[in-house]
């Protein structure tokens, strides 16, 4: 490192790929103030747009005319005194001031995620809000942005403070105990009232690791694989979902090999389309790796869309498929519990999306859920262990169940990052984009 300290001022271009409107560049640390002054002359007043014009603070020549806006800390998004300068998005309008800012002492460019860390580190947000707010720039579909507002607006955290503190009592009661435990019965007495609340808060603990999978799914998108016989039109499919020749479609039957994936949004939901091999007996070793493939892939999508041309039933692996009879346009009938579909009029194809959708909100549900990544599922799987272990049988000895209540609270910590979390922030900053 370069002698960078959290003392610095640190500056970066928050807004987005330049040609643009307008540029934002944003300033966050002590001398935030002082460079707003030296560039345009003037401060704001707290939290007041000024239009002003901008100056090299050593050449004095003028960069640009913008908007300069003062938020003092600790009343800002970092908790530092923050400045933003709102520029024309031009290339070197953006280069020039950034120059003139990097010329100013005290100064220098933030490292991706920095104003997020020193927000954290102000106690702005916590972990959990952090990773929200993660989810939420890359959000690309509706229910993401819902689950990511939740979590970055502390939903997730509420929640598990409020667990906390159900703990914190909890262990008062049994140490209450412990202090008395020369009292045969006082021990006895006082650790029920504890266990009663251990047991509420582990049904509530257990209803929210329940409902984990729904939300990893939410931000992961769903994975929907098109399965069927070879010529089924399973690539047909694909290629009208995505709106685009993804896949190569002809007669010849056995012409997917690859696992092919395309990514859209279907009625809100991010769903990843697989198009795989046709299911078929077949002596050509690349087509029957294929065929393994299509199989490996489908068995653990969230869903699979049956494609047959003759109406055939799924085999059993894929009972709870949405079956499609393809080609309607060539006649033939549709069997019961089939949705008809031409690629080649259209017809059907809304019905899919429809049954597609459906499923989506089976497994995802229309609420945000409260737990969205892996790391809180842990974290949380771990305190209920320990709570598991709280409630169970210590021989009378009521201070190996507080320790298990101490170690479930200190999971807990650990799910919004109160402890342990420096190794899980410079994981996650560093996926975060500079300016933010
Ligand atoms: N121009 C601009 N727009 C932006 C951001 C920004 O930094 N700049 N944000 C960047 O992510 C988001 C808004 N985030 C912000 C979070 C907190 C505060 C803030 O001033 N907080 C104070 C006062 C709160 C209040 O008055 O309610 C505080 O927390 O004490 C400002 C922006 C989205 N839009
Ligand atoms: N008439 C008609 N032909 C279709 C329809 N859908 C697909 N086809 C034709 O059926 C043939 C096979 O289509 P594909 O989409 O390649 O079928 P596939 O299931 O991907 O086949 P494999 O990759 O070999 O398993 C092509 O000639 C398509 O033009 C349809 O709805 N109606
Ligand atoms: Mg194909």
């Amino acid at each position: 490192m370069s002698g960078e300290t959290a003392s610095d001022t640190i500056f970066a271009l928050s807004s987005g790929r330049l040609p643009a409107g307008v540029a934002v560049l944003r300033l966050s640390g002590p001398e935030a103030g002082v460079a707003a002054l030296a560039l345009s002359g003037t401060l704001p007043p707290p939290r007041m747009a000024r239009y002003a014009a901008l100056h090299h603070p050593a050449t004095g020549e003028e960069l640009d005319r913008g908007l300069v806006l003062f938020f003092p800390g600790p009343a800002s998004a970092t908790g530092e005194d923050v400045v933003e300068l709102h520029l024309h998005g031009g290339r070197a309008v953006v280069a020039a001031v950034l120059r003139a800012l990097g010329s100013l002492p005290g100064l220098r460019p933030a490292d991706a995620g920095e104003f997020t860390r020193r927000a954290h580190a102000n106690g702005k947000l916590d972990l959990a809000e952090v990773e929200g707010l993660a989810d939420l720039i890359a959000a690309e579909t509706e229910a993401q942005r819902r689950q990511a507002m939740a979590l970055a607006s502390g939903t997730l955290s509420r929640r598990v403070t409020g667990w906390r503190e159900g703990l914190v009592s909890a262990l008062a009661l049994l140490e209450a105990g412990i202090d008395f435990s020369d009292e045969a019965d006082v021990a006895e007495d006082v650790a029920r009232p504890a266990l009663d609340i251990l047991g509420g808060l582990h049904r509530e603990l257990f209803a929210a690791l329940a409902d984990a999978a729904r939300g990893e799914r939410v931000r992961d998108g769903l994975v929907v694989a098109i399965a069927g016989p070879p010529n089924a039109g399973k690539s047909s499919l694909l290629n009208r979902l995505a709106g685009r020749d993804a896949a190569i479609v002809s007669p010849v039957a056995g012409t997917t090999r690859d696992v092919l994936e395309v990514h859209l949004e279907l009625a809100g939901q991010a769903v990843t389309l697989l198009d795989t091999a046709g299911l078929r007996q077949t002596a050509d070793a690349v087509e029957a790796e294929g065929v393994r493939r299509a199989l490996a892939r489908a068995e653990v999508a969230d869903a699979v869309l049956w494609l047959s041309d003759e109406g055939t039933s799924p085999p059993a692996a894929f009972a709870a498929a949405i079956c499609v009879r393809t080609k309607i346009d060539q006649g033939g009938t549709v069997p019961d519990g089939f949705i008809g579909l031409s690629t080649v009029t259209g017809d059907g194809i809304e019905d899919v999306v429809t049954a597609i959708a459906a499923r989506a909100e089976l497994l995802c549900g229309r609420e945000p859920a409260l737990v969205t990544r892996e790391r809180q599922r842990l974290a949380l799987e771990d305190a209920a262990r320990h709570l598991e272990r709280a409630m169970g049988d210590h021989g009378g000895h009521e201070e190996l169940r507080a320790e298990d209540v101490r170690l479930a609270v200190r999971a807990l910590d650990q799910t919004i990052g109160r402890v342990d979390v420096e190794d899980v922030l410079d994981r996650l900053f560093s996926t975060f984009c500079i300016g933010k």
